[in-house]
Parts: C-alpha cells; structure tokens; sequence
C-alpha cells in the first residue's frame, strides 16, 4: 500500500473516537508518520494526547491543503463540527466520512459543491485490522483519490466498492453495525452455556473461541457457509436438534435478523433526513 500522498501532503482527522482511532491505529502500524497527522478532537483520549510526542498535531490550525480530511464524528455532531473544514472545500483535498446517514449531498452543501467527497462504512474489526469498508465517491473523486481512500481503509481491513449512494444503508446495517450483532450473538451464546451448567469463564471462552474461529474459517474455506453448516451437522445430532429452532422460519434466525437490518437500514435512511 501506498500513503507517499498522505505522508508528504497530510492527513487531517476530525474526531478521533472508538472508529477515528481504530483506523489511525492501523494507518500507524502501516507506516502513516504521526507528524503529517492532525487530529482535531475537543475530547482527545490519553491515547491520542500520547501519539504528540511522535509528532502528531492535536487540535493545531489545519495544514491548508491536507491530502484528505477524515470525517469521523457522530452524525449529530456534523453540525457543529464541518464549518471548521470548509476552508479546505472546493480544493484537492479528499473528504472521507465515515458518519452513518450523511449522504455526499449534505456535505457538498456544507463543505463546497465542487469538493472530492469520499463515503465509507467501516466497522470496529477495522481496530484488528479485520474490517471491511464499503467506499463510494462523488462526480470530483479521480481515480488517484479513490485509490488513495482504499489504501488507507484497505490498512485496516477490506474494502468494497459500492455502484450507488443508496446501497450505503444496507451495507450500515450489515457490516458497519453487524459486530454488535455478533457480540450479542457472544454475550447470548455464553449465557446459554451458563443456563447448562457451565463457569461463567469458560462458557465465555466457549463462545468467544467459537464464533471467532467460525468466522475464519468461513473466510478461509472453498466451501460457502451453507455447507459448513451441513458439515457440523450430523443427522438426528445435537446441531440438528439447535438447528430446528435457529432455522424455523417464523420466529428463528432468518425472520429475526431480517426485522434487525431492517431496523438499522430504516434508522440509517432516518439519520440522512434528521
Ligand atoms: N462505532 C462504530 O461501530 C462505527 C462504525 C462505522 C461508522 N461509524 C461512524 O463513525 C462516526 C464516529 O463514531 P464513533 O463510534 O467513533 O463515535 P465516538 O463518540 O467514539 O467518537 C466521536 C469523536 O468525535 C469527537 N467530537 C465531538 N464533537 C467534535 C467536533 N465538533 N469536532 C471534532 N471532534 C468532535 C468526540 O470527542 C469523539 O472523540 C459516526 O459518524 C458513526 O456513524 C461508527
Ligand atoms: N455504529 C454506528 C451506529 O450505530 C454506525 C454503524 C455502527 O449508528
């Protein structure tokens, strides 16, 4: 991966929270110099406040043509926030927000109709390099700026390119927010084991292993998860016997997690008309 862009023009970061770092993390590990970094963040982390005796800038005035501006405050902050980049609008800085909900438009009304505007939706695997992010520019990203959002995303995880702005709610309710499903998925699995007779420790330890070594070897494997679902389960076993109440159609799996993304996609259109 290349960041010579970034290294030798800037990198500008506001907010610097659980994804802001998670991703500046990654930049560090992949040979990002913190001293062409500015956070901007009116609540740094100890973290963050340690990363200036490398060099990194906090809260200092904005290099004036940073190589992009990283937008990654809540989308209610948004507001309050973007007046302080709009003297880089309008110029060869790439903008890339992370925000939830924000669409491209909203930021070209605040930031200059003639911006490169980046949208992305990471998520937190991004802080052990195991993310994926979905990316989609305006009318003003090149490709030299779209290759430069995915290198710095692709530092943290996978990228995807998206075909349209409107595919971004659904992708916020599968990936971005899809971790906390799993953790749930973690938390819920563990207590079961607790419910059978199991240290709490361990059914933890039980759960954790297994949804993190599932996960790795649907990554891994030729075969899709379907199958890999057919190979634990043995007939008339103990998988089948989970199976047929994860499965039913009414009230199982399938139907819960399709009324659970829809929920999140119908709260992520919501934030982009609030
Ligand atoms: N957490 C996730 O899983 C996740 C995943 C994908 C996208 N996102 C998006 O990332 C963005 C940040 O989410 P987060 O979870 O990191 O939130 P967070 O609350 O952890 O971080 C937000 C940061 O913004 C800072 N901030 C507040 N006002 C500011 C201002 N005016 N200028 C500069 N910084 C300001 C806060 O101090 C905080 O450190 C959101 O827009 C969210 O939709 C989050
Ligand atoms: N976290 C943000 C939210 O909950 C966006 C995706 C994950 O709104």
């Amino acid at each position: 991966m290349t960041l010579s862009r970034v290294n030798e023009n800037g990198l500008v970061l506001l907010g610097c929270g659980k994804m802001g770092s998670a991703m500046l993390q990654g930049w560090l590990a992949q040979g990002l110099n913190a001293n062409s970094v500015t956070v901007i963040d009116p609540h740094p982390s100890q973290w963050v406040q340690g990363l200036v005796q490398q060099g990194l800038h906090l809260n200092e005035p904005l290099p004036t043509t940073p190589a992009i501006c990283i937008i990654a405050v809540k989308p209610q902050m948004m507001g309050d926030a973007l007046p302080a980049l709009r003297a880089l609008g309008n110029g060869t800085t790439v903008f890339l927000s992370i925000a939830a909900g924000t669409s491209i438009g909203a930021f070209a009304d605040a930031l200059g109709d003639q911006s490169p505007i980046i949208r992305a939706m990471p998520n937190t695997p991004a802080a052990v390099g195991q993310g994926i992010t979905a990316l989609i520019g305006n009318a003003h990203i090149n490709d030299a700026d779209m290759q430069m959002g995915e290198a710095l995303l692709s530092a943290v995880g996978q990228t995807v390119r998206l075909a349209s702005e409107d595919q971004m709610d659904a992708v916020t309710a599968v990936s971005g927010s899809g971790p906390a499903y799993v953790f749930h998925l973690i938390e819920t699995l563990a207590a079961a084991g607790v419910a059978q007779g199991l240290p709490k420790d361990m059914a933890l330890q039980l759960a954790k292993a297994t949804v993190a070594g599932a996960g790795a070897l649907a990554q891994a494997a030729d075969e899709d998860p379907t199958q890999l679902r057919i190979n634990v389960t043995s007939p008339n076993g103990t998988t089948a016997a989970a199976l047929e109440v994860l499965m039913n159609e009414t009230d199982g799996f399938p139907a819960l997690l399709n009324r659970a993304v829809t929920a999140a996609a119908d709260r992520s259109r919501e934030l982009g008309k609030e």
